[in-house]
């Protein structure tokens, strides 16, 4: 073939970080150094006073925090980016292949059906061959206003995309090409023509808002919607709907396919959440249009750069060995977020720091959204270089319908794919399948298959692998365990946006459901050391899985320091060196170069100073409660005494209407509900309160003519002061009013944690 003339699609581009790697190395050895002195007093050869308790649970935490920093540095040690060039793909059109693009949403309350709609409008404007192209809503509500948004979007695609394509508009989400903050008409303004065009399609945009927002579910029912008669969210059949079918339409107003998709639902049948779903899609769009490669996004995650597919082919066929972009991943970012990232979500930081380090080891993790995905791959096939053709040769019918189950039709699919036949997709009319997509979007058609499931053993894991709350993290490490590697995708402008959730409980309960998932992996048979001991995954990708997986273990470790801190207060001990003591100097470098190259990291992104302590503040409070609450919740259920659930994370409206005239007069501002993930950070609050309190009066008042020598010292004050201060959103939510402030039966609750402490002190 003539792939020697062709010019390289992609380039793997190692980042330097050498300064950034002595201070990886310093703040290792002040930890090493702090440790050593540990074990030096506890075994009793420092002299002075012999060490308490104290510094026993403080070295073993320290220990920990080691751990956790080995396993940070390794995932930052050695970055790379990959550069994409797209236009280069100009010339090679009918080499592309086809690609499947799947949407779910699943709440019409958290997920405003308008959401949902910008993002499949953006979808279906992207730049590349439309014929190429399906794109696919799964509907875990199984809300009538969101097929009736569908549908009006359908019509208002047959406008919007030809005006996108012939203005080259930047920005396919209408939202934000209409919105306030958006660039307004592109061209000049004496453009009489375009402005017209610009001026109608606004208003067609503003009625198709209305439309949707002022639809009523009962009424559409009663309009003839007549499959949602009677279906129950968590009881119905399937419905498949086909919005749109390009390859029966004339090519003028050619844009992809649209089929909406709410899988079937029964109350014996555990549904799997999102990676249920996942595997509803890939199988309705196996049989339907059976493109090679995949792209998933989260009902929110509008494409932002039209150029989005293009740059992703440019990884997926840009190497010389398929191995290295089993799936392509965009980092999450986000559209109207908050400025200096008050809840700490916003994870720039960690995607340019973290992100760009591990895109450097296997590969960077599977994030959920902005993913491609090779059909095969989710298929559970190995790379080449691992298992050679012959396996591959030809599964035998048997085999594919244990694998696949029992659809035909899904077998041939199944077949087809697996031969490696890119230019596999089908191209007759997809009405004419619709019966064979239900068949394979029952519930029970998963019985006795490979989809979904957990036990590494098998030779074939297919599909999203059930079992966590992060069915990313999990089917990602999956395929990396079978040995793919996967690319980073950060075209400019960036590929997709999303929205951040927003508020306390929003916020925790994303970071809770995280960590549960994390948890929820580390116990499994899927966790990190088993794959890398007995399948394909790379050690160093091994120690970045570890990296977020042991979120919520560090939770408990992380509490019982902080804990310290009051501890010593009360009961009138120490674990740390008083300031005399040249010991002293070790955990105060520790803590002034810790918090100094975390600074320098923020400033480095090109982020906010206030960003960066928002973060800090964030990242300690999620740890004490949501990260908590995930350990205790998953220990719960390890033990039989609880299920996990999918809690769906609510998204701000405001950012589908483009003005903010919300009644929050302050969207940063922390706020509260009674869940009980408040307990824990509140308790922590006041106990540090009460701590200084009497540390103080023990210190003025009884100080002077007591023994001090044993009891604590200016570290001990400074642990329970910085404490405070990252906590503040707690203080302040004390005395806070309505949502700004703790709920009564959160202090409740709080204060009796903190009354059993207390007691605790005063007894050992
Ligand atoms: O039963 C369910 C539950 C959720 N979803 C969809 O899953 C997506 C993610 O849910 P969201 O509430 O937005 O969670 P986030 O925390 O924002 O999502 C991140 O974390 C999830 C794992 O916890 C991943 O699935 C997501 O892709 C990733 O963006 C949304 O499109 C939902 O509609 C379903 O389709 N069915
Ligand atoms: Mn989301």
């Amino acid at each position: 073939m003539a792939s020697a003339k062709k010019l390289q699609l992609q380039e793997r581009v190692p980042l330097r970080r050498t300064a950034w790697k002595f201070a990886d190395l310093a703040i290792l050895a002040l930890l090493l150094a702090l440790l050593a002195r540990r074990v030096a007093s506890l075994l009793g050869n420092s002299g002075g006073v012999p060490p308490s308790r104290c510094w026993f649970v403080a070295l073993v935490c320290e220990a920990w925090f080691t751990l956790v920093w080995l396993l940070n540095v390794n995932g930052k040690w050695s970055p790379v980016r990959f550069d994409t060039h797209s236009e280069r793909l100009s010339e090679r059109i009918d080499e592309l292949p086809a690609v499947d693009m799947f949407v779910t949403t699943a709440d019409p309350k958290l997920e405003p059906p308008v959401v949902t709609v910008n993002t499949v409008l953006s979808l279906l404007a992207v730049d590349y061959p439309a014929d190429k192209l399906a794109c696919y809503v799964s509907d875990d509500g199984c809300s009538p206003v969101t097929f009736y948004a569908l549908r009006e979007a359908t019509e208002f695609a047959k406008l919007w995309v030809p005006f996108c394509k012939r203005h080259d508009v930047k920005v396919r989400a209408p939202f934000v090409y209409f919105s306030s903050s958006g660039s307004g008409p592109e061209l000049g303004a004496n453009d009489d023509e375009f402005l017209r065009e610009w001026t109608s399609m606004k208003s067609e945009y503003e009625k198709l808002v209305s439309r949707i927002e002022n639809a009523e579910e009962d009424s559409l029912v009663r309009r003839g919607f007549a499959e949602f008669l009677g279906a129950e969210r968590r009881n119905h059949p399937t419905i498949i709907k086909v919005l749109w079918d390009n390859s029966t339409s004339k090519a003028e107003e050619g844009f992809p396919s649209l089929i909406y998709i709410s899988r079937e639902k029964r109350p014996q049948y555990h549904h799997h959440f999102k990676a249920g779903a996942m595997n509803v899609l890939t199988r309705a769009s196996a049989v339907l249009t059976n493109a090679p490669i995949m792209l998933n996004v989260d009902c929110d995650m509008f494409a932002n750069n039209p150029k989005v597919i293009l740059h992703a082919m440019c990884l997926l066929l840009g190497f010389d060995d398929e191995v290295h972009s089993g799936f392509v991943q965009a980092p999450q970012k986000f559209y109207g977020a908050l400025k200096d990232d008050p809840f700490g979500n916003q994870m720039e930081v960690i995607y340019e720091k973290v992100g760009f380090g591990i895109a450097g080891l296997q590969g960077i993790f599977y994030g959920g959204t902005g993913c491609f995905h090779r059909r095969k791959v989710i298929y559970g096939m190995q790379p080449d270089s691992i298992s050679p053709r012959k396996i591959k040769g030809s599964p035998s019918y048997k085999e594919l319908q244990k694998n696949f189950g029992s659809s035909k039709e899904m077998i041939e699919s199944a077949r087809s794919i697996i031969s490696g036949d890119v230019l596999a997709a089908q191209k007759a009319d997809i009405s004419s399948r619709i019966e064979a997509a239900k068949e394979v979007s029952t519930c029970s058609y998963e019985t006795g298959t490979c989809w979904g499931q957990e036990r590494i053993a098998l030779p074939f894991q297919v599909g999203w692998v059930y079992g966590s709350m992060t069915e990313d993290m999990l089917t990602g490490q999956r395929i990396h365990a079978a040995g793919w590697r996967s690319a980073f995708l950060n075209p400019n402008p960036p590929a997709f946006l999303g929205s951040a959730p927003t508020g306390g409980p929003a916020s925790l309960t994303q970071y809770k459901r995280w960590a549960t998932g994390l948890f929820e992996i580390i116990l499994s048979k899927n966790n990190p050391i088993l794959l890398s001991i007995y399948k394909h995954l790379e050690f160093r990708q091994c120690l970045a899985y570890l990296f977020m997986d042991v979120w919520p273990l560090r939770s408990v470790f992380e509490l019982c320091y902080a804990l310290l801190g009051p501890y010593c207060l009360l009961a009138n001990q120490s674990f740390l060196p008083k300031a005399s003591d040249p010991g002293f100097g070790i955990p105060l470098a520790l803590f002034l170069t810790y918090n100094a190259y975390n600074f320098m990291e923020y400033i480095d992104c090109r982020v906010s100073a206030r960003a960066w302590w928002n973060n800090q503040r964030m990242q300690r409070i999620y740890s004490s409660s949501a990260w908590l609450l995930a350990f205790l919740t998953v220990l719960l259920k390890t033990m039989g005494l609880s299920e996990t659930v999918f809690e769906v994370t609510r998204k701000d409206t405001s950012t589908a209407d483009g003005d903010d005239s919300a009644e929050d007069a302050d969207p940063g501002r922390f706020t509260f509900d009674s869940s009980p993930v408040f307990i824990p950070p509140a308790a922590l609050t006041i106990v540090n309160i009460v701590a200084i309190a009497i540390g103080a009066w023990r210190a003025v008042v009884v100080g002077a003519g007591e023994d001090v020598s044993g009891g604590p010292g200016v570290g001990e004050f400074v642990c329970c002061g910085w404490l405070l201060l990252l906590f503040w959103p707690f203080v302040r939510g004390l005395g806070g009013k309505g949502s700004y402030g703790i709920p009564g039966s959160v202090k409740l609750k709080a204060g009796l944690l903190v009354a059993a402490f207390v007691h605790f002190c005063r007894r050992i």
